[in-house]
């Protein structure tokens, strides 16, 4: 970061451990530029390092192993373009190590278990989005990065998911009632009981009445839209596509639903879709499947996930140039 920015832009990204935190703020980087973009992962504001949880019989998720008072007034101190000495969490030693400074930068993204736990916290975020993974996919995930990566055995991933579920449920999930959006990925409802869990239904609940944020629909704003747009214009193979968007309620708000059950087979051909959607924030025709393309390789890229992860920045692109006014300076690259 080389100057103060005038407008610090802070964006909250919630969900579990393992819930494609990772991939969404490689795509997030894409958007804004990573120079301008620091992202602070809140495992830093454990008070409670690993020895410390395990005798006192807590889990990282609960919120008395997490200093919120801290990460409060460190998260303000940055959004007030000031520098912060943020501790640091290690995950191989479970320690908590010196400190690190970290200036501010136009946008700052909080990542982690609870950006949207804490009221006060909650109150300086500009957009957030909540990552809701229902739990057969997120052990279908889990098992298939910590079996190959981490050499864990299935009996184990599965412990370890059942072990966290109460702080999970209690601290964790609740959340996604504050977030502006909220992407739930669930089993497909194309294969009837489906175990595979490669195909995903993934969902984009987009909170209506927000100042400035105009959610994505299809074809028709307001109106309930079945579409199954596979044929002349869009390949699928088995067990096809299907695309819904409608309003709904969610915890007591009002919210527009977009919804894509199914894979893509030709990403290319995603310029169809985008054809019919609106309020996208794109600059131009076929950003959006620009994006996607550019990173084809990214876990989610041919389902709903993927989409509406570059939808979702999009639209914070659109709140931080709202926010500062000053359009041309953070370019999609190229
Ligand atoms: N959209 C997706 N579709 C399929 N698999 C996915 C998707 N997103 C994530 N995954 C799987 O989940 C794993 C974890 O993703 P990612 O590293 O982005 O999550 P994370 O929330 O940042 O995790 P952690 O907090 O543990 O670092 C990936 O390696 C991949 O196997
Ligand atoms: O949920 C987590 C991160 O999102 C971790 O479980 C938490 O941060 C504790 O880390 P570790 O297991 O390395 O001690």
């Amino acid at each position: 970061m080389t100057s103060k920015p005038d407008r610090v832009v802070l964006i909250g990204v919630a969900g579990d451990s393992g819930c494609g935190k990772s991939t969404f703020l490689r795509r997030l980087a894409d958007l804004f530029g990573a120079e301008f973009m620091t992202v602070i992962c809140l495992d830093d504001y454990h008070s409670l390092d690993r020895k410390q949880r395990k005798a006192a019989g807590v889990t990282a998720l609960n919120p008395k192993a997490n200093n919120f008072d801290l990460m409060y007034e460190q998260i303000k101190a940055l959004k007030e373009g000031n520098s912060i000495d943020k501790p640091i969490y290690n995950h191989e030693t479970g320690d908590i190590d010196p400190p690190e400074r970290i200036d501010p930068n136009r946008i700052v993204v909080i990542e982690g278990l609870h950006p949207l736990y804490d009221e006060r916290v909650r109150g300086l975020i500009d957009f957030s989005v909540y990552l809701d993974i229902h739990d057969d996919v997120k052990i279908a995930w889990k098992v298939q990065r910590d079996m190959a990566e981490r050499g864990h055995g299935y009996e184990d991933v599965l412990a370890s998911i059942n072990a966290r579920r109460p702080d999970f449920e209690a601290y964790v999930d609740i959340q996604k009632q504050y977030a502006n959006v909220v992407i739930q990925i669930l089993p497909t409802q194309l294969i009837p009981d489906d175990k595979d869990r490669k195909i995903l239904r993934v969902r984009l609940l987009q909170r209506e009445g927000i100042d400035g944020f105009n959610p994505v629909y299809l074809f028709d704003e307001g109106s309930t839209i079945d579409w199954i747009p596979c044929g002349r214009k869009l390949t699928c193979s088995y067990p096809g596509i299907r695309l819904h968007y409608g309003p709904d309620s969610y915890y007591g708000h009002d919210v527009s639903v977009l919804e894509v059950d199914g894979q893509f087979e030709r990403l290319e051909e995603l310029i169809y879709v985008e054809n019919h959607l609106s309020n996208t924030a794109t600059r131009y025709y076929g950003e959006m499947t620009e994006l996607l393309l550019k990173h084809r390789e990214y876990p989610g890229s041919k389902n709903g996930s993927g989409l509406f992860q570059v939808l979702v920045g999009l639209k914070m692109r659109a709140t931080y140039e709202r926010l500062t006014a000053q359009r041309p300076q953070v370019a999609a690259k190229a």
